[in-house]
């Protein structure tokens, strides 16, 4: 049986007594694209530093395709974009890639070549000085991506660019993740990451508070489903009455109610006919059940 990727088994790392990483297991598989979630301090970068092997654990075992971490095997596999990307300003696009190809032993003409992938090819004569910051994120990105890795690390990668940039990288993404190559991802946009990974894993305060897929997450937070009544100046008072509702404004009115509810309370709704101008579903997004699995108190609104 070929080994996961990647597989953490009780991990824990600890500064000054406190654990950053507390007991944190789970296992990545071939072409999976996964996000890792957190608040500032979660923990995030104390896991990728280890996975990396610049950090060993205090208790527990690390494995990336078998191999430990830091070794030359768990290396060649590993590609890793930090959060704050920095590249010496004097030299091009194209001198940067050569220079990290060179580093890793890999071909220098096929590591240039990247740069038409990541949108830079007219640019690769440039220094990165005059770069903006989305396209030195997108050569961090043309350089981890040297050597086809087969886990790719991308820390904040899309902090501070711009929807276009954002929509590009994340297709740069999903060709490498297609081509068997697991990607995971640590970020705090949330609704960027909802539609662009397959799975997501939540820690707070160093535990792994979530890890699954988003349908089932949600499944698991019975978080309650809003529904939104619209009806008229005239109406509004008596369908609050009648469903129990909280009033917004002069015609709306707000339900929230279990998803196991949902049918029943749409047919109440229905059955009040011509009262109702209007109904909007809303499913609680990933911003809800982040705050659910971290136990951060709902946003209001
Ligand atoms: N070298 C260190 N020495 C002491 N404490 C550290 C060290 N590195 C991290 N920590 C602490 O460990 C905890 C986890 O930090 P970490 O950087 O892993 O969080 P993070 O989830 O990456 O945060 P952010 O989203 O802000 O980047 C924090 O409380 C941090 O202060």
């Amino acid at each position: 049986m070929t080994p996961a990727v990647l597989t953490l088994d009780k991990v824990t790392k600890c500064f000054d007594r406190r654990p950053a990483v507390d007991a944190v297991s789970f296992a990545l598989a071939e072409g999976e694209r996964i996000a890792l979630l957190g608040h500032n301090g979660a923990g995030k970068t104390t896991l990728f530093k280890m996975i990396l092997g610049f950090l060993r654990p205090d208790t527990g075992a690390l494995a990336v395709f078998g191999a430990r971490p830091g070794t030359a095997a768990a290396r060649t596999a590993i590609a890793y974009l930090p959060e704050a990307v920095a590249f010496h300003k004097s030299l091009t696009g194209e001198e940067v890639l050569r220079y990290y190809a060179r580093l890793k032993g890999e071909d220098a003409t096929r590591a240039v070549s990247l740069l038409d992938r990541v949108g830079l090819a007219e640019a690769g004569r440039r220094r990165v000085g005059t770069y903006s910051k989305g396209m030195r994120q997108r050569l961090g990105l043309a350089q981890a991506l040297i050597g086809r890795p087969r886990l790719v690390l991308l820390d904040e990668p899309t902090s501070g660019l711009d929807p276009i940039s954002r929509q590009n990288f994340y297709e740069i993404v999903e060709e490498v993740a297609a081509r068997g190559a697991t990607v995971l991802l640590s970020s705090h946009a949330l609704t960027e990451v909802e539609a662009k990974t397959d799975r997501i894993l939540i820690l707070s305060h160093g535990r792994l508070v979530a890890d699954d897929t988003l349908s089932r997450l949600r499944a698991q937070a019975r978080l309650p489903i809003r529904l939104k009544v619209q009806g008229t100046e005239e109406t509004a008072a008596e369908i609050a009455e009648r469903l129990g509702g909280r009033r917004l404004n002069g015609r709306s009115v707000e339900l929230l109610c279990d998803p196991s509810d949902k049918v029943a309370r749409l047919a109440a709704i229905t059955a009040l006919g011509s009262m109702v101008a209007d109904v909007d579903v809303t499913l609680p997004s990933l911003d809800d059940i982040y705050r659910h699995f971290s136990g951060v108190a709902p946003k209001e609104d």
